[in-house]
Protein backbone atom coordinates (compact mmCIF):
# COMPACT_ATOMS: atom_id res chain seq x y z
CA UNK A 1 0.00 0.00 0.00
CA UNK A 2 1.23 3.78 -1.10
CA UNK A 3 1.53 6.22 1.90
CA UNK A 4 -0.24 9.48 1.34
CA UNK A 5 1.71 12.14 0.21
CA UNK A 6 -0.74 14.92 0.71
CA UNK A 7 -2.13 14.60 4.18
CA UNK A 8 -3.36 18.31 5.04
CA UNK A 9 -4.22 20.86 1.69
CA UNK A 10 -6.39 23.94 1.87
CA UNK A 11 -6.80 25.23 -1.46
CA UNK A 12 -8.43 29.07 -1.39
CA UNK A 13 -10.49 30.72 -3.22
CA UNK A 14 -8.78 33.67 -4.34
CA UNK A 15 -11.64 35.55 -6.35
CA UNK A 16 -14.42 34.70 -3.02
CA UNK A 17 -15.74 38.23 -2.10
CA UNK A 18 -13.89 38.36 1.38
CA UNK A 19 -10.45 37.86 -0.83
CA UNK A 20 -10.88 40.34 -3.29
CA UNK A 21 -9.97 43.61 -1.67
CA UNK A 22 -6.64 41.70 -1.20
CA UNK A 23 -5.61 39.64 -3.94
CA UNK A 24 -6.68 42.65 -6.06
CA UNK A 25 -3.62 43.95 -4.80
CA UNK A 26 -1.07 41.52 -3.99
CA UNK A 27 -0.57 38.05 -5.86
CA UNK A 28 -1.30 35.05 -3.88
CA UNK A 29 -2.53 37.55 -0.57
CA UNK A 30 -5.43 34.64 -0.19
CA UNK A 31 -2.96 31.84 0.10
CA UNK A 32 -0.98 34.19 2.48
CA UNK A 33 -3.78 34.79 5.04
CA UNK A 34 -4.74 30.99 4.93
CA UNK A 35 -0.92 29.92 5.73
CA UNK A 36 -1.51 32.06 8.15
CA UNK A 37 -4.63 31.43 9.73
CA UNK A 38 -3.46 27.46 9.37
CA UNK A 39 -0.50 28.05 11.66
CA UNK A 40 -2.25 27.28 14.85
CA UNK A 41 -3.11 24.39 14.07
CA UNK A 42 0.47 23.23 12.76
CA UNK A 43 1.94 24.61 15.76
CA UNK A 44 -0.56 22.10 17.59
CA UNK A 45 0.75 19.50 15.90
CA UNK A 46 4.17 20.00 15.83
CA UNK A 47 4.21 20.18 19.53
CA UNK A 48 1.87 16.59 19.81
CA UNK A 49 4.79 15.18 17.14
CA UNK A 50 7.53 16.79 19.56
CA UNK A 51 6.22 15.39 22.68
CA UNK A 52 6.02 11.89 21.04
CA UNK A 53 9.76 11.89 20.34
CA UNK A 54 10.71 12.89 23.71
CA UNK A 55 13.35 14.78 23.49
CA UNK A 56 16.05 14.33 26.07
CA UNK A 57 16.44 17.78 27.86
CA UNK A 58 19.45 19.36 27.30
CA UNK A 59 21.12 22.63 26.65
CA UNK A 60 21.45 21.56 22.72
CA UNK A 61 22.00 23.81 19.41
CA UNK A 62 19.62 23.84 16.67
CA UNK A 63 20.90 23.30 13.18
CA UNK A 64 20.46 27.87 12.35
CA UNK A 65 23.50 28.23 14.85
CA UNK A 66 25.30 30.53 12.70
CA UNK A 67 27.77 33.09 13.33
CA UNK A 68 25.26 36.23 13.55
CA UNK A 69 22.58 34.51 15.71
CA UNK A 70 22.87 31.99 17.80
CA UNK A 71 20.32 29.57 18.92
CA UNK A 72 19.57 27.30 21.68
CA UNK A 73 17.33 25.47 23.41
CA UNK A 74 17.47 25.06 27.19
CA UNK A 75 16.43 22.32 29.96
CA UNK A 76 12.85 23.80 29.68
CA UNK A 77 12.13 23.52 26.07
CA UNK A 78 12.55 27.31 25.67
CA UNK A 79 14.78 28.81 22.68
CA UNK A 80 17.05 31.47 23.24
CA UNK A 81 17.59 33.73 20.15
CA UNK A 82 20.73 35.61 20.74
CA UNK A 83 22.00 38.37 18.47
CA UNK A 84 25.62 38.71 17.91
CA UNK A 85 26.40 41.12 15.13
CA UNK A 86 29.29 43.07 17.12
CA UNK A 87 29.53 46.12 18.05
CA UNK A 88 26.27 47.04 17.92
CA UNK A 89 24.20 44.31 16.37
CA UNK A 90 22.75 47.09 13.78
CA UNK A 91 20.46 45.13 11.52
CA UNK A 92 21.97 44.85 7.87
CA UNK A 93 20.55 42.29 5.36
CA UNK A 94 22.60 39.19 6.30
CA UNK A 95 21.76 39.64 10.00
CA UNK A 96 17.97 39.97 9.08
CA UNK A 97 19.03 36.89 6.90
CA UNK A 98 19.91 34.89 9.86
CA UNK A 99 17.00 35.84 12.60
CA UNK A 100 14.59 35.07 9.76
CA UNK A 101 15.66 31.74 8.80
CA UNK A 102 16.34 31.40 13.05
CA UNK A 103 12.69 32.10 13.79
CA UNK A 104 11.74 29.61 11.01
CA UNK A 105 13.99 27.04 13.20
CA UNK A 106 12.17 27.74 16.33
CA UNK A 107 8.91 27.38 14.69
CA UNK A 108 10.10 23.99 12.90
CA UNK A 109 11.57 22.79 16.74
CA UNK A 110 8.75 23.04 18.61
CA UNK A 111 10.06 25.06 21.45
CA UNK A 112 8.08 26.40 24.36
CA UNK A 113 8.60 30.18 23.72
CA UNK A 114 11.23 31.76 22.63
CA UNK A 115 13.35 34.56 24.30
CA UNK A 116 15.25 37.02 21.95
CA UNK A 117 18.24 38.54 23.76
CA UNK A 118 22.06 40.12 22.65
CA UNK A 119 25.13 39.12 23.01
CA UNK A 120 26.55 42.86 23.24
CA UNK A 121 26.41 43.93 27.29
CA UNK A 122 25.25 47.24 26.37
CA UNK A 123 23.34 47.15 23.44
CA UNK A 124 20.39 45.03 22.46
CA UNK A 125 20.28 46.18 18.76
CA UNK A 126 21.19 49.55 17.28
CA UNK A 127 17.96 49.04 14.48
CA UNK A 128 18.35 49.20 11.15
CA UNK A 129 22.03 49.42 9.65
CA UNK A 130 22.43 52.77 8.41
CA UNK A 131 24.78 51.51 5.91
CA UNK A 132 21.78 49.83 4.08
CA UNK A 133 20.12 53.02 3.06
CA UNK A 134 22.99 55.02 2.84
CA UNK A 135 23.78 55.56 -1.26
CA UNK A 136 22.56 51.93 -1.38
CA UNK A 137 22.19 49.94 -4.26
CA UNK A 138 18.52 49.85 -5.49
CA UNK A 139 18.18 45.84 -5.60
CA UNK A 140 19.88 45.42 -2.38
CA UNK A 141 18.26 47.54 -0.12
CA UNK A 142 14.76 46.45 -1.79
CA UNK A 143 15.97 42.63 -0.39
CA UNK A 144 16.65 44.43 2.76
CA UNK A 145 13.40 45.78 3.33
CA UNK A 146 11.85 42.71 2.42
CA UNK A 147 13.71 40.31 4.71
CA UNK A 148 12.96 43.31 7.19
CA UNK A 149 9.41 42.82 6.60
CA UNK A 150 9.51 38.87 6.65
CA UNK A 151 11.17 39.07 9.89
CA UNK A 152 8.31 41.25 11.44
CA UNK A 153 5.64 39.12 10.06
CA UNK A 154 7.44 35.69 11.51
CA UNK A 155 8.40 37.59 14.68
CA UNK A 156 5.04 39.40 15.29
CA UNK A 157 3.14 36.58 14.01
CA UNK A 158 4.45 33.57 15.69
CA UNK A 159 2.52 30.70 16.95
CA UNK A 160 4.97 30.49 19.63
CA UNK A 161 5.10 32.29 22.83
CA UNK A 162 7.90 35.43 22.50
CA UNK A 163 9.69 37.44 25.01
CA UNK A 164 12.66 39.93 24.63
CA UNK A 165 15.09 40.15 27.41
CA UNK A 166 16.48 43.91 26.80
CA UNK A 167 19.92 43.63 27.73
CA UNK A 168 21.42 47.11 26.35
CA UNK A 169 20.03 49.88 23.92
CA UNK A 170 17.11 49.43 21.73
CA UNK A 171 16.48 51.99 19.83
CA UNK A 172 14.43 52.20 16.21
CA UNK A 173 14.45 48.67 14.55
CA UNK A 174 16.01 46.89 18.14
CA UNK A 175 12.89 49.01 19.87
CA UNK A 176 10.81 47.29 16.81
CA UNK A 177 11.85 43.75 17.30
CA UNK A 178 11.24 43.72 21.22
CA UNK A 179 7.98 45.28 20.77
CA UNK A 180 6.78 42.45 18.52
CA UNK A 181 7.45 39.95 21.36
CA UNK A 182 4.87 39.75 23.70
CA UNK A 183 6.81 40.60 26.86
CA UNK A 184 9.45 42.39 27.92
CA UNK A 185 12.31 42.85 30.55
CA UNK A 186 14.73 45.21 30.21
CA UNK A 187 18.44 45.18 32.23
CA UNK A 188 18.12 48.73 34.63
CA UNK A 189 20.82 51.66 34.16
CA UNK A 190 21.63 53.86 31.44
CA UNK A 191 19.96 52.16 28.62
CA UNK A 192 17.11 53.52 26.32
CA UNK A 193 14.72 52.65 24.22
CA UNK A 194 12.57 54.07 21.90
CA UNK A 195 11.34 54.82 18.11
CA UNK A 196 13.78 57.53 16.78
CA UNK A 197 13.19 57.69 13.15
CA UNK A 198 12.24 61.37 12.70
CA UNK A 199 15.45 62.42 14.62
CA UNK A 200 17.65 60.99 11.42
CA UNK A 201 14.70 62.86 9.63
CA UNK A 202 13.46 59.14 8.25
CA UNK A 203 9.54 58.19 9.30
CA UNK A 204 8.49 54.93 10.69
CA UNK A 205 6.53 53.28 8.44
CA UNK A 206 2.61 52.63 9.30
CA UNK A 207 3.36 48.95 10.86
CA UNK A 208 6.51 50.24 13.34
CA UNK A 209 3.47 52.63 14.84
CA UNK A 210 1.24 50.16 14.80
CA UNK A 211 3.27 48.03 17.10
CA UNK A 212 4.49 51.06 18.66
CA UNK A 213 0.32 51.71 19.35
CA UNK A 214 -0.45 48.16 20.06
CA UNK A 215 2.63 48.55 23.24
CA UNK A 216 1.93 51.99 24.84
CA UNK A 217 -1.14 54.16 24.99
CA UNK A 218 -2.16 56.13 21.51
CA UNK A 219 -1.14 59.21 23.46
CA UNK A 220 2.09 58.17 24.22
CA UNK A 221 3.20 56.79 21.07
CA UNK A 222 2.14 59.71 19.08
CA UNK A 223 4.58 61.82 21.25
CA UNK A 224 6.80 59.55 21.39
CA UNK A 225 6.61 59.08 17.24
CA UNK A 226 6.85 62.78 16.75
CA UNK A 227 9.80 63.70 19.43
CA UNK A 228 11.78 60.73 18.24
CA UNK A 229 11.83 59.92 22.26
CA UNK A 230 14.19 57.72 23.71
CA UNK A 231 12.65 56.36 26.78
CA UNK A 232 14.66 55.95 29.73
CA UNK A 233 14.37 51.85 31.35
CA UNK A 234 12.34 53.67 34.35
CA UNK A 235 10.13 56.18 31.82
CA UNK A 236 9.64 52.76 29.74
CA UNK A 237 8.27 50.62 32.36
CA UNK A 238 5.86 53.45 33.19
CA UNK A 239 4.29 53.64 30.14
CA UNK A 240 4.50 50.25 30.21
CA UNK A 241 6.61 49.99 27.11
CA UNK A 242 8.80 47.29 29.02
CA UNK A 243 7.05 45.13 31.34
CA UNK A 244 9.66 44.33 33.86
CA UNK A 245 13.19 46.09 35.30
CA UNK A 246 15.94 43.63 35.01
CA UNK A 247 19.17 43.52 37.59
CA UNK A 248 21.12 42.27 34.54
CA UNK A 249 20.93 39.62 31.34
CA UNK A 250 20.64 36.51 33.31
CA UNK A 251 17.64 38.23 35.60
CA UNK A 252 15.91 39.44 32.11
CA UNK A 253 16.07 35.74 30.87
CA UNK A 254 14.72 34.85 34.16
CA UNK A 255 12.05 36.83 33.80
CA UNK A 256 11.27 36.41 30.73
CA UNK A 257 10.96 32.44 31.31
CA UNK A 258 8.33 33.41 34.45
CA UNK A 259 6.10 35.02 32.27
CA UNK A 260 6.71 31.91 29.21
CA UNK A 261 5.85 29.40 32.25
CA UNK A 262 2.45 31.08 32.60
CA UNK A 263 1.67 29.28 29.54
CA UNK A 264 2.15 25.82 31.06
CA UNK A 265 -1.07 25.50 31.85
CA UNK A 266 -2.72 27.44 28.77
CA UNK A 267 -4.14 25.24 25.76
CA UNK A 268 -1.49 25.88 23.33
CA UNK A 269 -4.10 26.02 20.09
CA UNK A 270 -6.51 28.84 22.63
CA UNK A 271 -3.48 30.54 23.30
CA UNK A 272 -2.04 30.80 19.49
CA UNK A 273 -5.54 31.73 18.11
CA UNK A 274 -6.05 34.38 20.46
CA UNK A 275 -2.73 36.14 20.18
CA UNK A 276 -2.89 35.36 16.27
CA UNK A 277 -6.60 37.52 16.27
CA UNK A 278 -5.46 39.80 18.73
CA UNK A 279 -2.64 40.84 16.06
CA UNK A 280 -4.28 40.01 12.68
CA UNK A 281 -5.25 43.83 11.71
CA UNK A 282 -2.10 45.11 11.71
CA UNK A 283 -0.31 41.65 10.28
CA UNK A 284 -3.20 41.67 7.25
CA UNK A 285 -2.88 45.42 6.64
CA UNK A 286 0.75 45.60 6.11
CA UNK A 287 0.07 41.87 3.81
CA UNK A 288 -2.48 43.99 1.51
CA UNK A 289 0.42 46.95 1.79
CA UNK A 290 3.34 44.93 1.14
CA UNK A 291 4.11 46.08 -2.01
CA UNK A 292 3.68 49.67 -1.46
CA UNK A 293 5.29 50.09 1.47
CA UNK A 294 8.30 48.52 0.00
CA UNK A 295 8.16 51.06 -3.03
CA UNK A 296 7.85 53.73 -0.13
CA UNK A 297 11.36 53.05 1.32
CA UNK A 298 13.00 52.59 -2.03
CA UNK A 299 11.30 56.31 -2.54
CA UNK A 300 12.89 57.13 0.92
CA UNK A 301 16.00 56.20 0.10
CA UNK A 302 15.99 58.77 -3.19
CA UNK A 303 15.22 61.02 -1.90
CA UNK A 304 18.63 63.73 -1.47
CA UNK A 305 16.85 64.98 1.23
CA UNK A 306 17.56 61.57 3.28
CA UNK A 307 20.90 60.95 2.24
CA UNK A 308 21.51 64.37 3.29
CA UNK A 309 20.14 63.25 7.12
CA UNK A 310 22.12 60.15 7.26
CA UNK A 311 25.28 61.21 6.28
CA UNK A 312 25.39 63.61 9.08
CA UNK A 313 23.55 61.63 11.44
CA UNK A 314 26.40 59.15 10.41
CA UNK A 315 29.37 61.93 10.88
CA UNK A 316 27.91 62.42 14.08
CA UNK A 317 27.83 58.92 15.44
CA UNK A 318 31.55 58.50 14.25
CA UNK A 319 32.42 61.52 15.95
CA UNK A 320 30.98 60.47 19.16
CA UNK A 321 32.37 56.81 18.73
CA UNK A 322 35.72 58.57 18.12
CA UNK A 323 36.08 60.44 21.82
C1 LIG B 1 12.01 54.81 5.74
C2 LIG B 1 13.01 54.24 6.60
C3 LIG B 1 12.42 53.69 7.85
C4 LIG B 1 13.51 53.18 8.71
C5 LIG B 1 13.09 52.58 9.90
C6 LIG B 1 13.91 52.30 10.94
C7 LIG B 1 15.17 52.98 11.07
C8 LIG B 1 16.24 52.45 11.95
O1 LIG B 1 16.25 51.47 12.63
S1 LIG B 1 17.52 53.48 11.72
C9 LIG B 1 18.68 53.08 12.93
C10 LIG B 1 18.47 53.98 14.08
N1 LIG B 1 19.43 53.68 15.08
C11 LIG B 1 20.00 54.61 15.82
O2 LIG B 1 19.72 55.77 15.70
C12 LIG B 1 21.01 54.13 16.79
C13 LIG B 1 22.33 54.72 16.50
N2 LIG B 1 23.34 54.22 17.41
C14 LIG B 1 23.46 54.64 18.68
O3 LIG B 1 22.74 55.46 19.17
C15 LIG B 1 24.58 54.04 19.46
O4 LIG B 1 25.48 53.43 18.58
C16 LIG B 1 24.14 53.01 20.50
C17 LIG B 1 23.41 53.74 21.64
C18 LIG B 1 23.23 51.96 19.91
C19 LIG B 1 25.38 52.28 21.09
O5 LIG B 1 26.29 53.22 21.56
P1 LIG B 1 27.82 52.80 21.78
O6 LIG B 1 27.87 51.49 22.47
O7 LIG B 1 28.48 53.96 22.41
O8 LIG B 1 28.37 52.51 20.32
P2 LIG B 1 28.85 53.60 19.25
O9 LIG B 1 27.85 54.67 19.12
O10 LIG B 1 30.24 54.02 19.56
O11 LIG B 1 28.80 52.76 17.90
C20 LIG B 1 29.79 51.79 17.60
C21 LIG B 1 29.91 51.67 16.10
O12 LIG B 1 28.65 51.22 15.57
C22 LIG B 1 28.19 52.14 14.58
N3 LIG B 1 26.71 52.19 14.60
C23 LIG B 1 25.93 52.48 15.64
N4 LIG B 1 24.62 52.36 15.30
C24 LIG B 1 24.61 52.00 14.02
C25 LIG B 1 23.55 51.71 13.09
N5 LIG B 1 22.25 51.78 13.43
N6 LIG B 1 23.90 51.35 11.85
C26 LIG B 1 25.20 51.27 11.47
N7 LIG B 1 26.24 51.53 12.30
C27 LIG B 1 25.94 51.88 13.54
C28 LIG B 1 28.83 53.47 14.99
O13 LIG B 1 28.87 54.35 13.90
C29 LIG B 1 30.19 53.00 15.43
O14 LIG B 1 30.92 52.74 14.24
P3 LIG B 1 32.49 53.01 14.15
O15 LIG B 1 32.67 54.50 14.32
O16 LIG B 1 32.87 52.54 12.78
O17 LIG B 1 33.10 52.23 15.28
Amino acid sequence: MGRALVWDATCVDSLAASHLPSTSQKAAAAAESAQMLKRPKMFLLRQAVSNARQLAPSVRAMSSKGPLVDLTVDNDGVAIMTLQRPPVNSLNLDLLKEISKSLDDVAKNKSRGMILTSSSPTVFSAGLDIMEMYKPDMKRAEEFWTTLQDVWFKLYGSSFATAAAINGHAPAGGCLLSMSCEYRAMVGGKFTIGLNETALGIVAPKWFMDTMCRTISMRQAELALTTAKMFTVDEALKCELIDEIATDKADAINKCKTFLKKFEKIPPLARAITKLKMREEPIKNLQTSRQADVQEFLSFLKNPKVQQSLEMYIQALKQKAAK
